[in-house]
């Protein structure tokens, strides 16, 4: 028995075109964005990779991916679960600020290490902030636990318990599963199937509006490491633009 995962980052954002780091702030796509996620559904039709299952983080960018490239992809019937594990990172201070000049200001290591070290969060957000998600309708169930900043493996504790509990259940049962998050959420699962070290983490980034297909074996292990792309090219492309923020 094998199973196929679809892991989908969101299409460009707002704030992606602006080069503000955006955590948890509630952000739509632009219009590159939503053309992205169309593609992405057109993919996933022309390599016949159907979902019978979608799961989001509760950030309008994933979900209205999501909804773009499946009613691309005639499955916008399909069942839906949203959780707030799926979310991107929360980034704490840094969320609303130009990534430009937060590199400026503190130079390329400490810029990096809060980008993309495993274990180093930002300096939490005020909770008085405007870009604070504290009291938020939507992280009512979360409590006073809504998160303040994070680093990589705060993600990857809070998204592996829903990976096992949902996620893994949805695809033992034979679904084709598609998961349309965000950058870091995903960095943090993908860290996990391919057993990713926490210093080879710093490296990888994500592209925006690509599906990557997992196959993975009965033990969950992927039977192609990395996963493959529908658009290899496209995904390189967009890889390097990533890696490049805030170099501009
Ligand atoms: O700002 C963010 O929330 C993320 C994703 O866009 O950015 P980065 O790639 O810098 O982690």
């Amino acid at each position: 028995m094998t199973y196929k995962l679809i892991l989908l980052r969101h299409g460009h954002s707002e704030w992606n075109a602006k080069n503000l780091f955006t955590g948890w702030v509630d952000v739509d796509l632009n219009d590159q964005g939503r053309a992205e996620a169309v593609r992405g559904g057109e993919l996933l039709v022309e390599n016949n990779i159907l979902p019978d299952i979608l799961y989001t983080s509760r950030l309008k960018r994933a979900i209205n991916t999501a909804n773009l490239a499946l009613e691309k992809a005639d499955r916008g019937w399909i069942d839906v679960k949203r959780d707030w594990r799926l979310n991107e990172r929360h980034y704490g201070a840094l969320q609303g600020k130009d990534k430009a000049q937060t590199l400026a200001e503190y130079g390329e290591e400490q810029f990096m290490t809060w980008r993309r070290s495993y274990d180093t969060p930002p300096p939490p957000l005020a909770d008085d902030s405007e870009f604070s998600q504290v009291g938020d309708p939507r992280y009512k169930d979360l409590g006073d636990a809504v998160p303040r900043t994070e680093c990589l493996k705060d993600v990857l504790i809070r998204l592996l318990p829903y990976w096992e509990s949902d996620i893994k259940a949805d695809l033992k049962a034979g679904k084709t599963v598609l998961v349309t998050a965000h950058g870091n959420s995903l960095r943090a699962l993908v860290k996990h199937l391919d057993g990713i070290s926490d210093e080879d983490i710093a490296g990888l980034n994500i592209p925006t509006g690509i599906p990557l297909v997992y196959e993975l074996d009965e033990n969950f292990k992927p039977l192609n490491p990395g996963g493959t792309y529908l658009d290899p090219e496209a995904a390189a492309e967009s890889i390097k633009a990533v890696a490049n923020q805030g170099k501009k």
